[in-house]
C-alpha cells in the first residue's frame, strides 16, 4: 500500500504537500537563463529532454541520448515545448485529446497542429466527441423515449453544431464529404429517434449507438484537418477494432487478443501513420456497439496504447499536470513532475482527479509512460506517470507526493466482543453491505477482532446501518454485540508516496502535522490554553468549577477552555490538546512526570497553536509568584489568589504592575483580598471615576472573622481554630492567619493599589500567635501546641463581654496618613462589625464622595468555592 489513509470526521483540514513550488519564470527570466536541462529516464528511454539556449529566436531542442548537444530541428517555441515529451523513433506515440481540447473549431485545428509537430515515426490521436456533445446526444436518445418530440429540434442542433464547425475547418472536397457524411449519419438518427419514439423505449447498444457518432463526427473533422495540410491521415472507427465484454456495475473488461487481432487487420488494410481514433466507443464480441462508460476515452487510449505498445501515451487536458492536492482547497498545491503508476492510482482512488484506475492497467503492463498535459499551456511540461520516477530527492518529506481527499463519507462502527474469533463475523458485515448495494470506500478491523469500522458514502449509510440492525438483530440483543454505530461527516485524507512504505518516520510526521493542521482548524481565536500550578484546595475545586463549566464557556461565550497541564509541587500532568477534566486527578497519580516548573511554562509558552495562554498560581508560594514578571513578559495571562507577589518588596511589585499596564497581557488577582468578594474592583472603580480614597477599614480575614464570630464561651479557642482550618479558610500555614500576616498583606494590596508605597515591614501588627509558638518548625506542631493557651484566650473574650463588647480583627489603609494598621479590636454589639457570621469579611470604604456613609462590601471572605470562582 504506498497510501496511508486518515479518517478526519472533520471535513476540510486539509494538508499541503511538503515539495515546495516549482517557480514559473517570466518570460524575460527564461531568456536570461543560459541553459535549463530537464531529462526523466524510465526503463532506459529517454523521453523529454530539452536543453534551452538564450539569445536565440526560439529554442533548439537537442538529443541528449547521444550524451551530446545536436540539433534535432529548429522549430518555434510552441512546437518545440509541444513536443518535449514526446518518444522518437520507429515507435507508436499515442495522444488523447479530450472534449475540451476538441471543443471548437480553433481548438481542433490546434490539437492538429500538435499533432503534426510531433516528430514521432507513428501517431495515434484518441478524441473525444466535441465538448456538450455527448450531452446532447444522451439527451436526444432520453427526449425519444420519453417521447418528447423535442428530440427533433435538438438533432438538428446536433447537425448545425458540427456543420458549422467543419465549414470553419475545412473546405473544398474534405468539407463536401464531411457535409454529405454527417447528413446521411443525422438522416439514419432521426430515423432511429423515430422508432424509439414509437415504441418509448430504448436499448442500452441502441442508445450507445447513437451516442458514440460525437466521437465519430470528431475524429473525422482531426482526421481530415491534419490531411488538410498535405500529412497522410486515416481516421478509425474503434467499433470496428475495440472489442470489450461488460462487466455489470457500469464496466467493461477488454478483450486484448481479439482487439488486437482485428487492429492488425485494420492496419493491413490502412498503412496510415497518423491515425485518427474515436474514443469512448467500442464493440462487444458480437459486434454490438457499447460504450466503455465514464471517462472512456482515457481508457481507449490506454488500451490503444497497449496494443501498439507505444512509447508514450500523452492526455490532453485543460491543467498544467496532476497537482499535488486540490488546487481549490489547498492553496500551496503544486504540480508534480512525476508520479508512479501506483500513486496516480491511489490517488484516483483517492478521489483526485488524475486517471480512472483502470485507464492505468493496460499501460502499466508494458511500461508506458503517461504524460499529463495542458493543451492551454503546452510550455508546461506536465506530469509524466510512469513505473518508478528517478527524480526523487532523498527527504523525508518528498516521500510524501500528495494528498487526497474523498468527502462526505460516514464511518460506520460495528463492535462488540462476541466478534472475536467468530468465523464468518466479517462475512455476515459485508453481505448485509452487498445487499444494500453500498460502496465500501476502506476498511479496519482491530487487531483484538472486537470491531471493524468501513466508510461508506454518506448518502448510502442509513440503509446500510438499517441492514446491520436487521442482520444483526439477535446478536445486539444477546450482548454479542455491542453497538453498530455511524459517525457522519467524515472524509479520508490519503497521503500519497510510494516510498512512504519503506521510509520509516513518514506516519509520525504526517500525524503530528495533521493533529497540528486540525488543531490550528478547530482552534478559534477564542482558544484558552490553561495552567494551573498549585491543585490544593483551591486549586482542585477550580479544576473541578471548570470541569463543568467549560460547556457553558463554549455554549455561551464561544470561549474554547483547554486545561494543557496542571502541577503540584511533587509530580505534574501536560497534554497537548487539553487534559480531561473528569479524570485528572487520576493522570496526576498515574500519568504523571516529576514536577518541572521550567517545563510546565515551556510546554504552554511554546504551543503556538493556543493563541491565548493563561497560568493560573494556585499556590501561596514566594517563588512561584516571582515568575509572574516573565510570564507576563512572555504574553501568558496570570491569574492567582496568591498573595505572595503584590505583597511582596515594593520594587518587584512596581516593576510587575509597570510592565502588566504596559503589555497586552492581563494580572488579575481580586481573589487576594476578600476572596471572591468585589474588592479590588470596587476600589479601582472608584479610582478610575475620579474618587478620592480616604481610609479602607475592615474585617479582612475569613479564618479570624469565623473565629471570633464563633469563639462566644461554648468552646475553646483551639477548637475554633481547628474548624476554621477544616472549612478550609486558612492559609496552608493557619500561622499566617493568625499571626496577621495574611492580613496585612490585603493591607499591603489595597494600601499599593491605592498608590500609597509601603512595605509589608511598615504595616504594625498585632500577632496572636504566642509568642513560644512562633518557632514551631511546623504547623501541625503549632496546632498541637494551641490548646495550652484556651484559657488566655477566654479570659480576653470573658473581659470584652463584660463590656458589652465583642473582639474583632481589623485591617486599616490610612490613605491620609499614608499609614496601614493591623490590629484586635473591641466593638459594641450594635457595631456592624459585631454583625458578622461565619467567613464574613466586611470592608468599608471611606471617600471624598463616601465620606458621611461608608461603601461597604461585606460577605464571605474565605473558602474554597468563592475564592475558585473568583479566580476565573
Ligand atoms: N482558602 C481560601 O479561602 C483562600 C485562599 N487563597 C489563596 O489561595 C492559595 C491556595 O490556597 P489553598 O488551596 O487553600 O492551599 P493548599 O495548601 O490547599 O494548596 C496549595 C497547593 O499548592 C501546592 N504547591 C505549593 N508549592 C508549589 C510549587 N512550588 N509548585 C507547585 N505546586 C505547589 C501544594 O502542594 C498544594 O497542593 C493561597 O495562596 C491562599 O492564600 C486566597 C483566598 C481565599
Ligand atoms: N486565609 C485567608 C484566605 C483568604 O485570603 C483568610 O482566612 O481570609
Ligand atoms: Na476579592
Amino acid at each position: 500500500m504506498s497510501s496511508l489513509a486518515v479518517a478526519n470526521p472533520h471535513p476540510g483540514a486539509v494538508v499541503p504537500a511538503g515539495r515546495p513550488r516549482r517557480p514559473r519564470l517570466a518570460a524575460s527570466e527564461r531568456d536570461s537563463i543560459s541553459q535549463r536541462w530537464r531529462c526523466e529516464k524510465t526503463q532506459g528511454r529517454s523521453f523529454g529532454s530539452s536543453v534551452r539556449i538564450s539569445h536565440l529566436p526560439g529554442r533548439l531542442y537537442m538529443d541528449v541520448s547521444k550524451n551530446m548537444l545536436t540539433p534535432i530541428a529548429a522549430v518555434s517555441v510552441e512546437q518545440a515545448e509541444a513536443s518535449a515529451h514526446l518518444p522518437k523513433g520507429d515507435m507508436w506515440s499515442v495522444h488523447k485529446f479530450g472534449g475540451t481540447c476538441m471543443g471548437t473549431s480553433q481548438r481542433i485545428q490546434n490539437v492538429a497542429d500538435i499533432v503534426l509537430h510531433d516528430p514521432s515515426e507513428r501517431k495515434l490521436v484518441v478524441v473525444s466527441a466535441m465538448s456538450k456533445v455527448t450531452d446532447m446526444m444522451y439527451n436526444l436518445v432520453n427526449k425519444a423515449q420519453s417521447r418528447d418530440d423535442s428530440y427533433v429540434i435538438a438533432l438538428d442542433e446536433v447537425f448545425e453544431k458540427h456543420m458549422a464547425t467543419a465549414k470553419d475547418l475545412l473546405g473544398g472536397e474534405d468539407l463536401a464529404r464531411f457535409l454529405s457524411q454527417l447528413h446521411a449519419d443525422v438522416s439514419n438518427l432521426k430515423a432511429m429517434l423515430r422508432a424509439i419514439y414509437i415504441a418509448g423505449h430504448v436499448t442500452e447498444s441502441f442508445s450507445d449507438f447513437v451516442v458514440g457518432h460525437g466521437e465519430l463526427w470528431s475524429a473525422q473533422m482531426l482526421s481530415l484537418a491534419i490531411k488538410k495540410s498535405g500529412t497522410p491521415c486515416s481516421w478509425m472507427d474503434t467499433r470496428e477494432v475495440l472489442v470489450v465484454n461488460p462487466t455489470g456495475s457500469n464496466q467493461v473488461d477488454p478483450d486484448y487478443l481479439e482487439s488486437e487481432k482485428r487492429l492488425e487487420k485494420w492496419f493491413s488494410r490502412q498503412p496510415a501513420k497518423t491515425i485518427i481514433a474515436t474514443g469512448f466507443i467500442a464493440s462487444t464480441p458480437e459486434n454490438i456497439p457499447t460504450t466503455l462508460k465514464r471517462d472512456g476515452s482515457d481508457f481507449s487510449a490506454a488500451i490503444i496504447g497497449s496494443l501498439v505498445k507505444a512509447g508514450q501515451v500523452t492526455i490532453w487536458t485543460d491543467v498544467d499536470g496532476v497537482f499535488s492536492a486540490d488546487p481549490r482547497k489547498v492553496s500551496e498545491a503544486v504540480i508534480l513532475s512525476t508520479l508512479s503508476y501506483q500513486e496516480a492510482w491511489e490517488m484516483s482512488y483517492f478521489g483526485a482527479n488524475v486517471l480512472h484506475p483502470r485507464t492505468i492497467i493496460p499501460v502499466m503492463k508494458y511500461n508506458i509512460p503517461i504524460v499529463i498535459r495542458n493543451m492551454f499551456n503546452i510550455s508546461a511540461p506536465g506530469t509524466i506517470i510512469c513505473q518508478q520516477p528517478a527524480n526523487e530527492d532523498g527527504d523525508l518529506e518528498a516521500c510524501v507526493k500528495a494528498f487526497a481527499t474523498i468527502d462526505k463519507l460516514a464511518l460506520v462502527n460495528v463492535e462488540g466482543t462476541g466478534m472475536a474469533g467468530v468465523p464468518g463475523t466479517a462475512s455476515a458485515i459485508f453481505g448485509a453491505v452487498k445487499d444494500v448495494g453500498a460502496n465500501v470506500i476502506m476498511i479496519s478491523q482491530a487487531s483484538s477482532e472486537h470491531s471493524v469500522c468501513f466508510a461508506v458514502p454518506e448518502k448510502e449509510v442509513a440503509a446500510v446501518s438499517a441492514a446491520l440492525h436487521v442482520r444483526f438483530r439477535e446478536a445486539l440483543s444477546a450482548g454479542r454485540l455491542s453497538k453498530v454505530e455511524v459517525i457522519h461527516n467524515c472524509s479520508i485524507l490519503a497521503a500519497v508516496g510510494l516510498r512512504m512504505a519503506s521510509t520509516p518516520g513518514v506516519s509520525a510526521t504526517l500525524l503530528m502535522h495533521l493533529q497540528r493542521q486540525i488543531l490550528m482548524f478547530f482552534l478559534s481565536k477564542n482558544t484558552l490554553a490553561v495552567g494551573i500550578i498549585g491543585p490544593g484546595l483551591i486549586g482542585r475545586t477550580l479544576l473541578n468549577q471548570l470541569k463543568d463549566q467549560a460547556a457553558v464557556l463554549k455554549e455561551n461565550m464561544n470561549i474554547d477552555l483547554r486545561v494543557m497541564g496542571i502541577t503540584g509541587s511533587r509530580t505534574m500532568v501536560l497534554s497537548d490538546i487539553g487534559i480531561d477534566l473528569a479524570h485528572w486527578q487520576q493522570q496526576l497519580k498515574t500519568e504523571a512526570e516529576l514536577a518541572n516548573l521550567d517545563k510546565f511554562i515551556h510546554h504552554l509558552s511554546e504551543n503556538q497553536l493556543f493563541p491565548n495562554r493563561v497560568l493560573v498560581d494556585c499556590t501561596a508560594d514566594t517563588s512561584v509568584a516571582s515568575h509572574y514578571y516573565d510570564w507576563l513578559k512572555k504574553g501568558i495571562h496570570v491569574i492567582t489568589p496568591n498573595k505572595k507577589a503584590n505583597s511582596g518588596p515594593l520594587d518587584r511589585y512596581l516593576k510587575l504592575r509597570t510592565l502588566q499596564r504596559a503589555s497586552y497581557t492581563h494580572y488579575f488577582y481580586e481573589a487576594t483580598v476578600g476572596a471572591g468578594l468585589p474588592i479590588i474592583s470596587t476600589l479601582r472603580g472608584l479610582l478610575e471615576t475620579g474618587d478620592k480614597i480616604l481610609r479602607i477599614e475592615g474585617i479582612f480575614s475569613g479564618t479570624l472573622s469565623y473565629i471570633f464570630n464563633n469563639f462566644e464561651g461554648t468552646r475553646a479557642f483551639s477548637d475554633v481554630v481547628v474548624e476554621a482550618k477544616e472549612a478550609g479558610y486558612t492559609e496552608p500555614d493557619p500561622r499566617e492567619d493568625l499571626s496577621g500576616t495574611d492580613v496585612a498583606r490585603k493591607v499591603i494590596i489595597l494600601a499599593r493599589e491605592s498608590g500609597l508605597k509601603l512595605e509589608l515591614s511598615d504595616i504594625p501588627v498585632r500577632s496572636l500567635v504566642p509568642e513560644a509558638l512562633r518557632s514551631c518548625s511546623t504547623a501541625d506542631e503549632y496546632m498541637q501546641n494551641l490548646p495550652s493557651y484556651d484559657q488566655d484566650w477566654a479570659r480576653e473574650r470573658k473581659d470584652a463581654e463584660a463590656a458589652g463588647e465583642v473582639l474583632r480583627y481589623v485591617g486599616v489603609v490610612d490613605v491620609v496618613n499614608k499609614k496601614g494598621q493591623v490590629e484586635l479590636r473591641r466593638y459594641k454589639r450594635d457595631h456592624p462589625f459585631a454583625q458578622l457570621s461565619g467567613s464574613d469579611n466586611i470592608i468599608a470604604f471611606t471617600t471624598s464622595r463616601y465620606k458621611e456613609q461608608p461603601l461597604i462590601v461585606r460577605g464571605p471572605g474565605a473558602g474554597a468555592e468563592v475564592t475558585a470562582g473568583e479566580a476565573f
